[in-house]
């Protein structure tokens, strides 16, 4: 369904400076009252590095990341994970924002935002333009990187996902990280429905493949990759978990 998006209540012309009202306890503001400035372009100008805080404390930053998850559970509404529970879809988007945010540290909104909308392509009606459209072209460029090809068999969408994690952008390989760890977290708690106990293996050994070209990008991420590999991975002779 399309998303209709709220107008923005503190619309006023870009650039132009509105008016933060501090909160009032006691009779007393928390902070003098200030002047920001609203730049949708900041998302698009965020700095490379993908773990870097700035432009996070923008309340433009934050009304973004407060839009994607409400795009997102617009998107994956009737969707269900393929757990036995039939857990509501949107809990795996949340969760990967989460392990970025808590576990990695991460505070970019491009990829905060990225990681919410992660599967909305794949998986529902949302196109690359309404992304753009909502969400600039940074989050558009992340996301597309983050999207399998739906023309391609599975066994090549999963090839495909070994061969470009390493050509992945800073922020995709976040993601990719982030995505990897709930999927496997999810699959200890709760074997997907027809799933084997091979199939469960065969998974964590492909995740260790694909993870394999994302590393050196965040060190708790991949610390809790490599103890759940440990775990369940087909010993490597000579070469664990490499
Ligand atoms: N672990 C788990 N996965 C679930 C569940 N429900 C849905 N999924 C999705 O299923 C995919 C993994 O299942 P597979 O059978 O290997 O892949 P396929 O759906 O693409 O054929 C993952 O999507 P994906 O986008 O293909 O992710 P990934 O395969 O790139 O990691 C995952 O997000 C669930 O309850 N547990």
């Amino acid at each position: 369904a399309p998303y209709k998006a709220l107008p923005k209540l503190e619309s006023g012309p870009k650039g132009l400076p509105l008016m933060y009202v501090p909160m009032v306890r006691k009779g007393k503001p928390e902070a003098p009252a200030v002047e920001v400035h609203v730049h949708e372009a900041r998302l698009g100008e965020a700095p490379d590095t993908g773990d870097s805080d700035s432009g996070m404390h923008s309340p433009d930053a934050i009304m973004n990341i407060v839009k994607a998850t409400d795009f997102a559970s617009h998107k994956h509404h009737f969707q269900r994970r393929k757990d036995p529970e039939g857990t509501p879809y949107i809990e795996h988007p949340v969760a990967v924002a989460h392990i970025l945010t808590h576990l990695g540290k991460v505070s970019n909104p491009v990829v905060i935002i990225s990681a919410l909308l992660h599967d909305t392509v794949e998986d529902t009606d949302t196109t690359f333009e309404e992304i753009e459209r909502e969400f600039g072209p940074r989050v558009r460029s992340v996301v597309e990187e983050l999207t399998d090809n739906k023309h391609m068999t599975r066994d090549e969408r999963k090839r495909c996902q070994i061969l470009h994690a390493p050509h992945s952008s800073h922020e995709a390989k976040l993601v990719k990280l982030a995505d990897k760890l709930h999927n496997l977290r999810d699959i200890e708690r709760s074997l997907p429905v027809n799933w084997t106990e091979e199939r469960k293996t065969q998974y964590f050994n492909w995740a260790r493949d694909v993870v394999q070209g994302l590393r050196g990008t965040n060190a708790p991420i991949e610390a809790e990759l490599d103890a759940l590999f440990a775990k369940y991975c087909t010993p490597r002779e000579g070469r664990e978990n490499e």
